[in-house]
């Protein structure tokens, strides 16, 4: 039975993170034909009483900082940080795994206080600082939280009163940049002040954090009810709670939002938070979302408008998640450009409505939108993997300008700040 251990670093309302076993979307790990056990345990001198190992048929076993760890041979092997096996330089490997018999066991085996030294056949020594091992094993990788996050409704978006941050320490200061990314790591969303309110301003402040992704939509776009483009985006109707572009192979990672003009009335901004209505779903109904994680849907943008003629499919489950430890990192949900669903058999699209109308219900939920008015001045960042945004009708001329961002280059500046992300 492999077991995987939860981990509450947040409360569960809060943090949609490692989801054990209640949650079965896991693999399982395919066991080589094992050989005997050596069942005899090392314990180390007194000052490292705390770690102790033993040699398996297949994989050493060690236990060191509370950690219970696991290690394939080949895995060992594979990941020699020896001059000859790891480029400190580039940070890359020199060994040519494929080079390694799959079969390969240590010659020896001898652990002092820090470091585990493994001898192979062909009297290649390895060596691996045991904090290092316990960092990257499979085991410790799971007790750490990888992205932290706060889920919100209103409520608890409101309550924390994440300030705006000012343009002129946005762009000059380190630390203006670093609250803003913690802030937008946290949440999902995060908003500039006394931007200029001009195309040119707003892609200054994009190109602060990541690179523009540029589309079929241009590299910054301008928009306004014009119909220029063959998309209800384009007209003065409410949108509805949607992510963008999730007929993309991959879907944009951010938007940006700058409304530079609007004389009229209504056109307010709709945010809700997918990954904390996801997180509902998974406590109510665990079934449900496994199915929202499971079944592949496309989504498609068909446009022919003068000038423009697009034809974009994009194909994933609504709710997607890292096998390895049941994280979910992307939804994917716009009922709009939702194509037709021809990739499942009838009984499971039954099962598969059912389990999206939980969700839609979740997302729908009064106390889970938080509305905004966008004004010239304030730029707003969306994380389009998690937020999903929505806008109400509006009257008279209204102006917005923005573009979409990669997130991994976003997530590229975070570290470089020392963010964890
Ligand atoms: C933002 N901008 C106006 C350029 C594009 C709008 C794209 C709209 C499309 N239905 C989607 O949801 O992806
Ligand atoms: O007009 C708005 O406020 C947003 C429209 C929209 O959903 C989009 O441009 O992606
Ligand atoms: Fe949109």
């Amino acid at each position: 039975m492999w077991c995987h251990r939860l981990t509450h670093l947040f409360s569960s309302t809060q943090c949609l993170l490692n989801r054990g076993s209640g949650h079965q979307i896991s693999w399982q790990p395919r066991y080589r034909k094992s050989l005997p056990a050596v069942s005899r345990w090392h314990h180390m001198a007194p000052a490292s009483l705390n770690c102790t190992w033993q040699l398996h048929g297949d994989h050493l076993e060690l236990r060191y900082a509370e950690t219970l760890m696991r290690f394939d041979y080949v895995w060992l092997r594979d990941h020699c940080r020896s001059a000859s096996c790891y480029n400190t330089k580039t940070n890359q490997r020199s060994l040519d795994t494929a080079s390694v018999d799959l079969c390969i066991k240590p010659k020896t085996v001898r652990v002092d206080e820090t470091t585990l030294f493994l001898t192979w056949p062909d009297g290649h020594v390895t060596r691996y600082g045991l904090e290092w091992l316990v960092k990257n094993s499979y085991e410790g990788q799971k007790q750490q939280v990888m992205h932290p996050r706060i889920l919100w409704n209103a409520e608890i978006y409101q309550q924390a009163q994440v300030p705006s941050v000012d343009c002129q320490n946005f762009l000059e200061t380190k630390e203006g940049l670093k609250e803003f990314l913690q802030n937008f790591l946290l949440y999902g969303i995060a908003f500039v002040e006394n931007v200029p309110p001009t195309k040119e301003d707003t892609e200054i402040l994009a190109e602060r954090i990541s690179l523009i992704r540029e589309t079929i939509y241009g590299r910054m776009w301008y928009f306004t009810s014009d119909f220029s483009r063959g998309d209800t985006a384009y007209t003065k109707l409410a949108l509805d709670r949607h992510t963008d572009t999730t007929y993309f192979q991959e879907p944009c990672g951010i938007q940006v939002f700058h409304c530079l003009k609007h004389e009229g009335t209504g056109g307010r901004t709709l945010l809700v938070d997918g990954f904390y209505a996801a997180e509902q779903v998974l406590q109510r109904a665990p079934e449900e979302f496994e199915l929202l994680a499971k079944v592949p849907l496309k989504h498609e943008y068909i446009e022919n408008v003068v000038g423009c003629h697009n034809h974009m499919i994009g194909v994933g489950p609504v709710l997607n998640i890292y096998p390895w430890n049941n994280e979910l990192y992307l939804i994917r949900y716009n009922n709009y450009d939702r194509a037709v669903i021809n990739t499942v058999p009838y009984d499971v699209v039954h099962r598969w409505y059912a389990a999206h109308r939980t969700l839609t219900t979740e997302l729908r939920r009064p106390e889970n939108e938080l509305w905004v008015k966008l004004k010239p001045g304030k730029a707003l960042f969306v994380d389009n993997w998690r937020i999903l945004h929505g806008r109400e009708s509006f009257t008279g001329y209204r102006q917005l300008c923005g573009c979409y961002l990669t997130r991994d280059d976003m997530l590229n500046t975070a570290r470089f700040l020392g963010l964890q992300a």
